[in-house]
């Protein structure tokens, strides 16, 4: 079932430790299969030099897994929660990349500076609110999927393909998992950019507009679709 998205999803993972986003089993990545509502995503606490394709589990929209020995990641029902709000994505990536974690932490959006960042995410890359501890004792994985959902409320999930976590780190996305990886490492790199920029320039202040416009909208056109651009 869905051989060649395993074998694009196990790929996708094991490009993390390959790009300094992971250390031992942290983070996850799953692929979706729009046409039957299955998402394939790594198995929790599998270190990525053993992963094998037939580890991956499988697992429908609901939360059940259809196939796999192993559980799925503990994140699997934010992945759930982002696939049913977000239907033109085909892929999803948690890390704790370091910079990305570092604004997480500090509770700060990433601000758009440069035309590094402009090329990939059309504005400040949001940071969620604080949950609360009803939220928290709850279904943690599933609230931590519905304060993405919220704080993705004003943006395009295509225009801006990932989001930091308050206190945790940040989920990425795009149309397929190998998209989503390369959306994390680059928001690795403008985190890292920022945080260098910040602090060599206390006062710098969001990159102009018709910069912004210009380098987001020349690579993904008026209409930021994955099927359109
Ligand atoms: O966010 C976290 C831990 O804070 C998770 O990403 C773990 O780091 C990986 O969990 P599994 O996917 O192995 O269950």
């Amino acid at each position: 079932m869905l051989v060649e998205l395993k074998e694009q999803v196990l790929e996708a993972n094991l490009q993390l430790p390959r790009h300094g986003l992971v250390k031992f089993t942290w983070g996850n990545v799953s692929g979706i299969d729009r046409a039957s509502g299955l998402f394939v995503i790594k198995p929790s606490g599998v270190p990525y030099e053993q992963l094998k394709v037939d580890d991956l589990v499988v697992v429908d929209l609901e939360g059940n897994v259809v196939e796999g020995d192993l559980n799925p990641s503990s994140d699997t029902p934010t992945h759930r929660v982002l696939y049913q709000a977000f239907p033109e994505i085909g892929g999803i990536v948690h890390t704790h990349s370091p910079w990305a974690t570092i604004w997480s932490q500090a509770g700060r959006s990433i601000p758009a500076l440069g035309t590094t960042h402009a090329d990939y995410f059309y504005g400040s890359i949001p940071c969620t609110r604080e949950m609360t501890d009803d939220e928290i004792n709850g279904d943690y994985e599933v609230e931590t999927g519905n304060v993405i959902v919220e704080t993705m409320q004003q943006s395009d999930p295509s225009a801006m393909p990932g989001v930091l976590v308050h206190s945790h780190a940040p989920f990425c996305w795009g149309k397929d998992a190998i998209d989503a990886v390369h959306n994390a490492v680059v928001l690795e790199e403008v985190a890292k950019l920022a945080y260098r920029s910040v602090s060599l320039n206390a006062s710098i202040e969001a990159m102009q507009p018709a910069l912004l416009d210009k380098h987001y909208l020349r690579k993904h056109g008026v209409h930021a679709y994955y099927g359109q651009r």
